[in-house]
């Protein structure tokens, strides 16, 4: 049987905004199986990053469960973290004052347990992994292309090498040719490290180039996730929206393109 690596149960979010209170994720479920990569797509404010930040340990749902990797996910603590879900955030968050290889290193130098010959080859290991020459170890991150910075960032989400792997809109704000390539990049490290990733995007190409499943977050909840071809029939006002509006013809074309069996 297929191993869950993300369960979540009967979840709730909600905040105080003054004295009012809004719910965003009402009794949600969603289950993410070992191996795949699941899309999160949803309108805006539907609790995507949100979800992403409690899978990670970083925010309190109000009520329900989140196990990941087999523990709640409040236990992931910051310490040790980096170790079992790697994290890409939206803006690739580098620390300017930092070279590329000290933020590809950040997290095994805070666990303070590595001589740091041995981090930093760790770090130049997974500087070649993501694609990049080592002469941009020594380079600071005002010097990098959009696309460099992200490669970056994804260096340091897998210096651990975790079997988890969290995207947030990984390719936002890069152009055409360079969000084709860290896609490319994306898929590879997917099938050679065994990664199962959770992602939320709500670029198309991207959506369809790497998803083996997509849950779709509407009504304060996950009203389906299940392959591609599947979620685009299903019948809801977003998901018409979402891929048969103007955008249509772009999913239609992609949903025969896709790369996965189903
Ligand atoms: N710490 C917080 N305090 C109060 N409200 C919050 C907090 N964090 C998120 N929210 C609210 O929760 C809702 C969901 O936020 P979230 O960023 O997860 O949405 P999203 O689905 O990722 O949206 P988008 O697609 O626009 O990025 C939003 O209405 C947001 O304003």
């Amino acid at each position: 049987m297929s191993e869950s690596v993300v369960e979540i149960k009967k979840l709730w979010t909600i905040f105080q905004n003054g004295d009012r209170e809004s719910v965003v994720h009402k009794d949600l479920d969603l289950t993410v199986v070992r191996g795949e990569v699941l899309s999160l797509v949803g309108g805006s404010g539907t609790g995507k990053t949100v979800l992403l930040r409690q899978m990670l340990g970083l925010e309190t749902p109000a009520r329900g469960e989140i196990t990941v990797l087999g523990k709640p996910a409040a236990e992931l603590g910051k310490r040790g973290a980096a170790s079992r879900v790697g994290m890409l955030f939206q803006q690739g968050a580098l620390f300017s004052a930092f070279t590329v290889l000290e933020n590809i290193a950040f997290p095994l130098r805070e666990l303070k347990i590595l001589p740091s010959a041995l981090i930093r080859e760790a770090a130049l290991v997974k500087l070649q992994m993501v694609g990049l020459a080592p002469d941009a170890a020594d380079k600071m991150p005002s010097d990098l292309s959009g696309g460099m910075i992200k490669r970056v960032a994804l260096a340091r989400a897998l210096i651990m090498d975790p079997p988890l792997l969290l995207l947030d809109e990984p390719t936002a704000g890069l152009d055409p040719e360079s969000s084709d390539s860290f896609c490319a990049l994306l898929r590879s490290l997917h099938r050679d490290m065994g990664l199962t990733v959770v992602m939320v995007t709500h670029d198309l190409d991207t959506l369809f180039e790497l998803s083996t499943r997509i849950a779709v977050l509407a009504d304060q909840k996950v009203i389906i996730n299940d392959v591609p071809k599947e979620v685009v029939a299903f019948p809801h006002p977003f998901i018409h929206q979402f891929f048969l509006g103007e955008r249509g013809q772009r999913a239609m074309e992609l949903l025969r393109e896709y790369p996965f069996t189903v």
